[in-house]
């Protein structure tokens, strides 16, 4: 089964939404400034109190000061850390020292080079994304074919090239955020169309 991801929970109605349409991950951008889906501290860990239990709580962080995710990791409020910046493996290595909690390493794929990088991360789980995160454009994919370890797909994943990216490249995750939204808001019925699809073409499969 693909796991699915759904990222940039901002309100309590889109917690709603993600516990109505129950995907495997939901992901909070923690304090990058430059995203208007970023929360605070505060506002995460209430968030995360209202997600169903059985959905994991990640928090998405940018070259964040290393007590940022390791507090909220240790607290219960987010069981992995999403590290979208400039992380080295020196900066995961004491993440790790820190917590018990996963981690996920994202690369941003423009070349081949990106996805060797990528493969041989100490991370828990690699994440191969467009950019900087967020972007809702796609990589070359076929950079990605093969890639030779489990990854989370991310990157303009949307509900019509969905089933192309999960049978070309079987992810062992699909993570989306802005295919899910109008005007900049997560849209409840994308959302829960955009989940049932990818469950029903792990059916057909
Ligand atoms: O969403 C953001 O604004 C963001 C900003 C900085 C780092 C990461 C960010 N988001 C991470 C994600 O939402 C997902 O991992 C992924 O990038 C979603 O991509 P897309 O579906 O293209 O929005």
């Amino acid at each position: 089964m693909t796991k699915i991801k759904i990222c940039g929970l901002k309100r309590f109605e889109d917690i709603e939404y993600v516990n109505e349409a129950k995907p495997d991950y939901a992901g909070f951008v923690i304090e990058i400034s430059k995203s208007h889906r970023s929360v605070s501290y505060q506002k995460a860990a209430k968030l995360a109190e209202k997600l169903d239990k059985n959905i994991m709580p990640v928090g998405v962080f940018a070259d964040a000061p290393l007590q940022l995710p390791a507090r909220l990791m240790n607290a219960g409020i987010i069981s992995v850390a999403q590290l979208h910046g400039h992380e080295d493996e020196r900066y995961i290595r004491s993440l790790r020292s820190m917590t018990d909690g996963k981690i996920i390493k994202a690369f941003s794929v423009t070349g081949r080079q990106d996805i060797e990088k990528a493969i041989s991360s100490i991370a828990d789980y690699i994440l191969l994304d467009q950019g900087s995160g967020g972007s809702g454009r796609t990589f070359d994919w076929s950079l990605a074919e093969s890639a030779g370890r489990k990854f989370f797909l991310a990157g303009g994943l949307d509900l019509y090239n969905l089933k192309e990216a999960i049978s070309r490249l079987e992810p062992y995750a699909v993570d989306l955020s802005s295919s899910l939204e109008t005007e900049g808001i997560k849209d409840r019925k994308k959302i829960i169309k955009t989940v049932e699809a990818v469950r029903e073409y792990d059916r057909r499969k």
